[in-house]
């Protein structure tokens, strides 16, 4: 007679590649709404920027699935497990990096590594063999038997993300983990995140660095006051919310050129922003107007759209940090 596995006995319970489920989330902090009715999907492998200012819910929200927050109402679901009320179970998928550094000072990185991969359960030759494998990934493998306390604030930043790597999680949540570090951490960082991104784990980011998002993410929920204000693949928001629009420069336009098809015209340092949903159409008849009057042309272009334009569109207001 065959014998099961382990593995086979005790499945674990995926009813499609959904990893998350996030539905109707509320939380209120006394008269404070902090979130209201928050609710997204998450895919396997895929890297969720979580994108809003100071104060959108963004934290909360990531307390709420790791269980350090509970919620007023509303379910989280991972791998089709109550998050809720299967926090212990959950706690072996996810790895959680808060906003504060979470360390022993006083003790090296080596044994900052040893508490937290033992609090987790991993334990011997498998534990020694996976902090000689995220010291490496951090790019700091020859610091490991310093105190932390000798550390940059971007190198405890790259401890701490190993220390919730041990346990090697299916989910990372990282809460804005380049606020305040240097850019050679931030690098490190960036393709730790990738290359585990690429292994199959699914990631979520929050940050309120639009260029963060779109340099690692390709999902995005913009968050503010509480609420999802647009959530979907970056090149769809991009493409549904992203201003359209053509720059042109030629000392000549004193004035926007006119055009049937632009409904907005505004002043950008020496040139003219010709906002359309026609961008083709416009540029060949600003071609063939700058060719027929002479125009000497400095600079004509399409104006990529930003997730910068996308957040002012969503929440009426520009992103500050
Ligand atoms: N423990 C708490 N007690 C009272 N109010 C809180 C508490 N935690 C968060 N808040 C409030 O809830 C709202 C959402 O805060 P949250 O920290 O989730 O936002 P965030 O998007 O993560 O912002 P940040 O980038 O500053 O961390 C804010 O108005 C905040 O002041």
């Amino acid at each position: 007679m065959d014998t099961l596995s382990s593995a086979q006995r005790n499945p674990v319970e995926v009813p499609d590649d959904t990893v998350l489920q996030v539905t109707n989330l509320r939380k209120t902090y006394g008269k404070k709404q902090a979130l209201d009715n928050v609710t997204f999907s998450l895919q396997a492998g895929t890297c969720f920027g979580f994108l809003g200012p100071n104060g959108a819910g963004k934290s909360t929200t990531m307390k709420i699935l790791t269980g350090i927050v509970k919620a007023d109402s509303g379910e989280a679901r991972l791998f089709g497990q109550d998050m809720t009320t299967d926090t212990e179970r959950i706690a072996r998928y996810i790895g959680y990096v808060p906003q504060e550094i979470t360390l022993y000072e006083k003790l090296s990185a080596y044994d900052n590594l040893v508490f937290f991969g033992e609090a987790y359960g991993v334990r011997g030759s498998e534990l020694k063999r996976r902090i000689a494998d995220v010291l490496d990934k951090t790019g700091l493998t020859d610091r490991a038997q310093d105190e932390v306390q000798t550390f940059s604030g971007g190198m405890k930043r790259r401890i701490n993300i190993a220390a919730a790597l041990l346990h090697r999680p299916k989910l990372l949540i990282l809460d804005e983990p380049t606020v305040g570090i240097d850019p050679q951490s931030r690098n490190h960082i960036f393709e730790m995140i990738r290359e585990l991104n690429g292994q199959g784990v699914t990631i979520i980011y929050s940050t309120h660095y639009m260029e963060e998002v779109e340099a690692l993410c390709d999902q995005v929920a913009i968050m503010d006051q509480g609420a999802v204000k647009a959530i979907g693949p970056l090149g769809e928001l991009l493409e549904r919310y992203g201003r359209k629009a053509i720059y042109i420069e030629a000392p000549e336009l004193t004035a926007a050129p006119s055009d049937p098809d632009v409904s907005r015209a505004s002043r950008e340092g020496s040139g003219w922003i010709l906002e359309t949903d026609r961008v083709g159409e416009v540029m060949q008849r600003l071609l063939a107007a700058a060719a027929e009057r002479h125009w000497d042309v400095k600079q004509l272009e399409v104006v990529r759209p930003s997730l910068e334009q996308v957040f002012l569109t969503v929440t009426g207001t520009a992103l500050r940090d």
